[in-house]
C-alpha cells in the first residue's frame, strides 16, 4: 500500500448517547499504541490532538427530542472544519470517537471535496433515525441520516452544504439491530446492507469483493465509519450499545486486510470505544490492531 501522511484526531464526545465514558476512547485508543503502530508501517503520523467538547447547558432544547443538540453541533462544526484542513494538505484523516455522532463532523469535513464520496458504515445498527424515528433521542442513531440531508437542520448544515452523502454510495456491513424508520429509509433509498445474515451465508471475503467493486465503480473516495459494536460483544466488550451475534474478530480483520489491498479508502474513524464497560482495554487494543491490517499490516 502507498504510505500516507496520517493525521489523527481524536473527538472526546459522549453527547451523542447516554453512557458516560466513550469520551475516553481517544486516550484509551492512544494508550494502546495507534501512533507507534502505524509509524512501524512507515506512514508518517500526526497527532492533532484531541477537539474540544463542550460540556452541555442544558441537554434539551426549546423546539427538540434530540439530547445535547447544540454542544453536538458545536462539537461537530470544529471536527468538521480541522478535518476539512486535513483533506486540503492531502492528508489521511484518521478519527477516533467518541460516540458515532461524530460522523457527521467527520463526513462535513470530507466530503465537500468529492463529487460522490463512498462510505463503508461498519456497524450493528443502521444509525439512520431522526427525531421522529429514534426510540431514544440519542444522536449517536443519526450520523448516516443526516449525512443523507435528513434530519435537525442544525445538523445537516453543518458547513452550510447539504446532503454529504448520497444513498447509493453507502455500504453498510454487520446491521443486525434496526429500527422501524430505519428499515423504511434503506428500503426507500435503496442503501445497500449486508446484515449478519448476508455475512454469514456469502462469508465476508465476498461481501467485501461486493462493496469494494461496487464503490470502485461509482465514488472518488471512501470513508470507513467503524463502530466498534459492529463486532461481536465477546471480541469488543467496551461499547455502549453492544448487540450479541456480531462480527468476529477475524471476520474483521480479513475486511481492513483486504481494504488495504485495494487501498481506496481515503479517510476512517473508529468509534464508540467505552474505556468504563472495557476489559482492560481490550476493545482499544482491537481497535488498534484493526488500523495496524487497514493500513497494510502483514504477518510475512
Ligand atoms: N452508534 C450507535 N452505537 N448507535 C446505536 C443506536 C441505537 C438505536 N438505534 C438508537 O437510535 O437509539
Ligand atoms: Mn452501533
Ligand atoms: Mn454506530
Amino acid at each position: 500500500m502507498k504510505k500516507k501522511n496520517i493525521a489523527l484526531v481524536g473527538v472526546p464526545m459522549d453527547l451523542g448517547q447516554m453512557r458516560r465514558g466513550v469520551d475516553m476512547g481517544p486516550s484509551a485508543i492512544r494508550y494502546a499504541g495507534v501512533i507507534e503502530r502505524l509509524e512501524q508501517l512507515g506512514h508518517t503520523v500526526e497527532d492533532l490532538g484531541d477537539i474540544r467538547i463542550d460540556q452541555p447547558e442544558r441537554e434539551h432544547t426549546a423546539d427538540t427530542n434530540l439530547r445535547n443538540l447544540d454542544a453536538v453541533v458545536k462539537g461537530s462544526t470544529e471536527l468538521a472544519t480541522t478535518v476539512r484542513s486535513v483533506k486540503e494538505k492531502g492528508d489521511f484523516p484518521l478519527i477516533l470517537g467518541g460516540d458515532h455522532s461524530i460522523a457527521i463532523g467527520s463526513l462535513a469535513g470530507i466530503s465537500k471535496r468529492y463529487e460522490n464520496l463512498g462510505v463503508i458504515w461498519y456497524d450493528a445498527h443502521g444509525d439512520l433515525n431522526t427525531g421522529e424515528t429514534s426510540p431514544s433521542g440519542n444522536i449517536h442513531g443519526m450520523p448516516l441520516a443526516v449525512s443523507l440531508g435528513i434530519g435537525h437542520p442544525d445538523l445537516v448544515n453543518i458547513l452550510d452544504y447539504t446532503p454529504k452523502v448520497k444513498p447509493e454510495n453507502i455500504v453498510i456491513i454487520g446491521a443486525r439491530s434496526l429500527d422501524e424508520g430505519e428499515r423504511e429509509l434503506i428500503k426507500e433509498r435503496g442503501i445497500r446492507v449486508y446484515t449478519m445474515h448476508e455475512i454469514d451465508r456469502m462469508g465476508m471475503t465476498k461481501v467485501i469483493e461486493e462493496s469494494i467493486d461496487y464503490l470502485k465503480g461509482r465514488t472518488d473516495g471512501v470513508h470507513l465509519s467503524l463502530d466498534l459494536d459492529g463486532l461481536d460483544p465477546l471480541d469488543a466488550p467496551g461499547v455502549g450499545t453492544p448487540v450479541i451475534g456480531g462480527i468476529s474478530y477475524r471476520e474483521s480483520h480479513l475486511a481492513m486486510e483486504m481494504l488495504a489491498e485495494a487501498d481506496l479508502l481515503t479517510s476512517a474513524e473508529f468509534v464508540e470505544v467505552n474505556p468504563i464497560l472495557d476489559e482492560k482495554n481490550k476493545t482499544a487494543k482491537v481497535a488498534v490492531a484493526l488500523m495496524g491490517s487497514l493500513f497494510g499490516e502483514k504477518l510475512l
